[in-house]
C-alpha cells in the first residue's frame, strides 16, 4: 500500500517528533490530542527544533517550510478517518490506547493501517480489540525521533506481510533503520533500556551513589550519552514506571521490580522533565539534582 497521509494521535514528545519526521519526508500529517494547548505546544517544538536542523544545515529553510505546511491539526479524533496509516502516541496506559482505537475504528478506511508507538504493551493484545488485527502494528520510535535512528518493527500475531512490509518501506522513507523485535513485554530496547534505568534508580534508593555521582559513572565510566537518571527525566518517569509494570506483570519475574523510589516520584508527579521536576529540578538556570 501507497502511505500518503497520515494521523498521529497524542502530541506529546514522541507525537510531535514523529509529525516532524513524518512532515520533513513529504507525507502529509494530520496531529490530534484533547487539548489545545498540547497541539499549539507540539507545533511551537517543532518548529524550534526544525530551525535547530536549518542552523546546522541538515535542511534548508524551504524544506523547513514545506513540512510545516504539510502539518495539520485537530481535536477531533474521527478527523483521523481517512488517512492511510494511524500511529497512536498518547499516554503509555493501555486502556487509554484501548479507547482512542475503539472510538477511531468506525471512521476509519477499511484498508487503513493502525499502529501504536508503546513502549511495552502487547501489540497481540491492542490489535484483537480492534476489527483489523492484521493490519495492525507495533511501530516503536525513539526519542528524540529527529535524532535517533532505530524504529522496532513488531508484529502481532494476526499481522499480515503486507502491512508489515508497507511499514518497513516508511521506515526507509523517512531515512531511518528498522529492527523487527517479537511481541514480548518491552520488546527489544525496553526489555534491556529499562531494567537498567531502574537498578541506576535503586543504586540510589540504597545510597550507593546520589544523582550526580551514579550519571557520571555511566557517562564517563560507560560512553553513555546521557546518565541512566538524566535519561529517566528526559523519556518521563511515569512512563519508565508504566514499562517496569509491564515487564513485571508479563514476565512474572521479581527483577523487574520496580524500585519503590521511582514509584514515589510518579506518585508526587515529579515525572521528569515534563513537568520541570524529576531527579533533576529544572525549575532553575540548570539542573539541580534532587538527592
Ligand atoms: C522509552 C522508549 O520507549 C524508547 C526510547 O526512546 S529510550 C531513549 C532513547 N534515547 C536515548 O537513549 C538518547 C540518549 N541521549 C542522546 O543520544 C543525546 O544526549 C542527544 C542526542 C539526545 C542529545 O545529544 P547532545 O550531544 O547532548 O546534544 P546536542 O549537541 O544539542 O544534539 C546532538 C544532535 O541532535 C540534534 N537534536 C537534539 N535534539 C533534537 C530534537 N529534538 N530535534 C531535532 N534535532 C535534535 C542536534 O541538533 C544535534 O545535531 P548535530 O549533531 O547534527 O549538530
Ligand atoms: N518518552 C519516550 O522516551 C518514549 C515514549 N514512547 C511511547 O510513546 C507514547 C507517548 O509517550 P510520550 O510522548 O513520551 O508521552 P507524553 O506524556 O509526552 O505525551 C502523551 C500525549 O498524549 C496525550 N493524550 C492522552 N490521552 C489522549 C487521548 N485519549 N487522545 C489523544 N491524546 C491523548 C497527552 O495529553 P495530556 O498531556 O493532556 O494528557 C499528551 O499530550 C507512549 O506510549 C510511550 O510509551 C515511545 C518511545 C519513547
Amino acid at each position: 500500500m501507497d502511505i500518503k497521509s497520515v494521523g498521529i494521535v497524542g502530541a506529546g514528545q514522541m507525537g510531535n517528533g514523529i509529525a516532524h519526521v513524518f512532515a520533513l519526508a513529504g507525507y502529509d500529517v494530520l496531529l490530534n490530542d484533547i487539548s489545545q494547548e498540547g497541539l499549539d505546544k507540539a507545533l511551537a517544538l517543532i518548529d524550534r527544533n526544525m530551525e535547530r536542523q536549518v542552523s546546522r544545515d541538515k535542511i534548508s529553510a524551504e524544506d523547513k517550510a514545506a513540512a510545516l505546511g504539510r502539518i495539520r491539526t485537530t481535536l477531533t479524533l474521527a478527523d483521523l478517518g481517512p488517512t492511510d496509516l494511524v500511529i497512536e502516541a498518547a499516554t503509555e496506559r493501555e486502556t487509554v490506547k484501548q479507547a482512542i482505537f475503539e472510538d477511531l475504528q468506525p471512521h476509519l478506511k477499511p484498508e487503513t493501517i493502525l499502529t501504536s508507538n508503546t513502549s511495552s504493551i502487547s501489540i497481540t493484545r491492542l490489535a484483537s480489540r480492534t476489527d483489523r488485527p492484521e493490519k495492525f502494528m507495533g511501530f516503536h520510535f525513539m526519542n528524540p525521533v529527529p535524532v535517533m535512528q532505530l524504529v522496532e518493527l513488531i508484529r502481532g500475531i494476526a499481522t499480515d506481510t503486507a502491512t508489515y512490509e508497507t511499514l518497513l518501506a516508511v521506515v526507509e522513507r523517512l531515512g531511518k533503520t528498522a529492527a523487527s523485535a517479537e511481541d514480548f513485554p518491552a520488546f527489544i530496547v525496553n526489555r534491556i533500556l529499562m531494567p537498567m534505568i531502574n537498578e541506576a534508580v535503586y543504586t540510589l534508593y540504597e545510597g550507593v551513589g546520589n544523582v550526580r555521582s551514579i550519571d557520571e559513572s555511566m557517562k564517563l565510566g560507560a560512553n553513555h550519552p546521557m546518565g541512566p537518571l538524566e535519561l529517566a527525566d528526559f523519556i518521563g518517569l511515569d512512563t519508565c514506571l508504566a514499562i517496569m509494570n509491564v515487564l513485571h506483570d508479563g514476565l512474572a519475574d521479581t527483577k523487574y521490580r520496580p524500585c519503590p523510589l521511582l514509584v514515589k516520584y510518579v506518585e508526587a508527579g515529579w515525572l521528569g522533565r515534563k513537568t520541570s521536576r524529576g531527579f533533576y529540578d529544572y525549575r532553575g538556570e540548570t539542573p539541580v539534582p534532587t538527592r
